[in-house]
């Protein structure tokens, strides 16, 4: 049987609510310090008990609303963040396009954030000196190349780092909502890339809120909610139980105004003063 090319099991991990978590060798000696007392009170889960399996050519959506763990799940995978409970296992490097538009240096110029990110992500000289060309034209900042990176745009950065993306081999890509900060033709040049990609065989893994840049790239959906992976299937059963879940919780809300809206007139008229009742009244107006 093939072996997965990413595997989860009983997967968590715990952050302090209005505190940053950094994947810090430090903060894992903080944090088992800090379970010995038991956990505090602000700590929560954002993702917790999450399994799965991704093969190798897989094409997996992440689906979820906001803040319910998805970019959280990708740094796990890529090893930014380091689990409190379970474990991943990737067979192969990642190729985040998530840090590394990020991890640029702003004082850096472009070209001079491609020699250092290309080398970073494991490309030799030789291989980035030949890549450097079409990392440059895909990205369309020739004109720029030569400028720190702290006068780009966010979509100028991403269009870097994509563009150093598509050329490192790693079998494992990881995708977050990058696709969102292009216009039309970015959009169209990196949908070509990654069908490109999928076709060699590489594995992807893609965060987004859109419904058709989930169906166009993944068949595979995985719908996370409240910390928890609720539908792994098809990119559709995910989309629909996602659709749910959004249609449940509107109800619940709508219940739960009309219930604080009876109960605020049911007060108003029991603090409303009685009537007051004139003896003889009621026959001087018949
Ligand atoms: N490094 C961190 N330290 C502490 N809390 C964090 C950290 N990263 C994320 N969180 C919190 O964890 C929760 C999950 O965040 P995450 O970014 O994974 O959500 P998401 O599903 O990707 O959201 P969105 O759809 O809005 O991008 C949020 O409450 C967020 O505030």
């Amino acid at each position: 049987m093939e072996e997965p090319i990413i595997q989860a099991r009983d997967l968590g991990i715990c952050f302090a609510k209005g505190k940053q978590k950094k994947g810090r060798v430090k903060d894992l000696f903080v944090r088992r310090a800090a379970n010995k007392q038991g956990t505090p009170a602000q700590d929560f889960w954002p993702l917790r008990h999450v399994n799965f399996d991704i093969f190798p050519g897989d094409a997996v959506g992440i689906i979820g609303r906001n803040g319910t763990g998805k970019s959280t799940l990708l740094r796990l995978i890529t090893g930014v963040l380091i689990p409190d409970e379970g474990y991943v296992r990737r067979e192969g490097r990642v190729a985040p396009l998530i840090a590394l538009s990020a991890g640029f240096s702003g004082e850096l110029t472009g070209r001079e954030n491609v020699n250092l990110v290309a080398a970073l992500h494991g490309m030799t000289t030789k291989e980035i000196k030949n890549k450097f060309d079409e990392i440059v034209d895909f990205s369309e900042l020739e004109d720029f190349i030569d400028t720190p990176v702290k006068y780009y745009s966010s979509g100028m950065k991403v269009r870097l780092g994509f563009g150093v993306i598509t050329q490192l081999p790693h079998p494992i890509l990881l995708v977050d909502e990058a696709l969102a900060v292009g216009d039309a033709a970015f959009k169209r040049k990196c949908q070509q890339v990654i069908a490109g990609l999928l076709k060699e065989g590489r594995t992807l893994v893609f965060v987004s809120h859109s419904e058709g840049d989930l169906k166009k790239y993944c068949e595979r959906g995985i719908f996370l909610d409240a910390g928890t992976l609720v539908t792994d299937g098809t990119v559709q059963e995910a989309l629909d139980s996602y659709k749910e879940a959004e249609a449940r919780d509107q109800k619940a809300k709508e219940e739960r105004k009309a219930r604080a809206a009876a109960a605020k007139a049911a007060e108003a008229a029991k603090a409303a003063p009685a009537p007051v009742l004139v003896p003889g009244a009621a026959e001087a107006g018949a």
